[in-house]
């Protein structure tokens, strides 16, 4: 008979992760949380013509690139999807995702709402996303103003552009309000468990029925 480390070794097919929300609501933070927490989910590292911030590494956050390798990038179609955001283009190598996604590989994206319905019309199927909310405006803004990366100005951007990006909350699979970091975090990780289990992503169960049925 098969144990559950068994079953729990069927082969599956990857799924693409989405993690979205304002600006300052905590996706960077819980993104942070599940890479080191889960071995079997990778970053999708996006190029970015925005300067790095203090603490950031080419190639681990983003690829840091100039415009003009930008406009190339484009030009050669490296990118599954990218978009303008804050006067910045950020873009979604297309890399090896396609062939990770059939060997089991998950990934995690850190991207805007208009990456994701992009991603939406390239891979449905593969796709699972969702959205952070703030608990309220005013501790996002003290969230922003916390993390003491921005001039005031760009935080008043960013605020602007929350209502905007928080319009979009219901184009997502699932919502989750990032009050208390911890349980916010389990309620994501949640989300990632059940959608490893999904029948469809399950490819290793049709031998495993198969052979069950004898
Ligand atoms: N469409 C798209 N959006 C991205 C990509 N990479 C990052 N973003 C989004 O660009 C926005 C700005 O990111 P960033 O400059 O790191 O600032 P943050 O808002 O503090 O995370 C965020 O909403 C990210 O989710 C990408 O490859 N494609
Ligand atoms: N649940 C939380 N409670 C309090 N502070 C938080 C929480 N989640 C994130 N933060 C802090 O808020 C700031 C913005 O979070 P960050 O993850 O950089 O947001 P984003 O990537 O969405 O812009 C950071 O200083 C982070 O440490």
């Amino acid at each position: 008979m098969a144990d559950f480390k068994t079953i729990d070794k069927l082969h599956r097919r990857g799924l693409l992760f989405i993690l979205s929300s304002p600006s300052g609501a905590g996706k960077t933070t819980l993104s942070r949380m599940l890479l080191a927490a889960d071995a079997d989910i990778k970053l999708s590292v996006s190029a970015t013509t925005r300067p790095p911030r203090p603490g950031e590494e080419d190639g681990v956050h983003y690829h840091f690139v100039s415009d003009a390798k930008f406009d190339a990038m484009v030009e050669e179609d490296d990118f599954y999807e990218w978009a303008e955001v804050f006067g910045y283009r950020y873009g979604t190598p297309k890399g090896h995702i396609r062939e990770g996604l059939k060997e089991g590989q998950d990934y995690l994206f850190d991207i805007d709402w208009q990456g994701t319905q992009q991603l939406y019309q390239k891979d449905q199927q593969d796709v699972v996303s969702v959205f952070i909310l703030p608990p309220s405006l005013a501790e996002l803004r003290r969230r922003l103003e916390e993390r003491a990366q921005d001039s005031d100005d760009v935080i008043d951007g960013r605020m602007e552009r929350a209502r905007a990006e928080i319009s979009h909350w219901a184009e997502y699979d699932y919502v989750v309000i990032n009050d208390n970091v911890d349980e916010c975090f389990d309620r994501v990780r949640e989300v990632l468990d059940a959608e490893r289990m999904r029948r469809t992503r399950q490819t290793g169960l049709i031998p495993f029925v198969r052979e069950l049925m004898g």
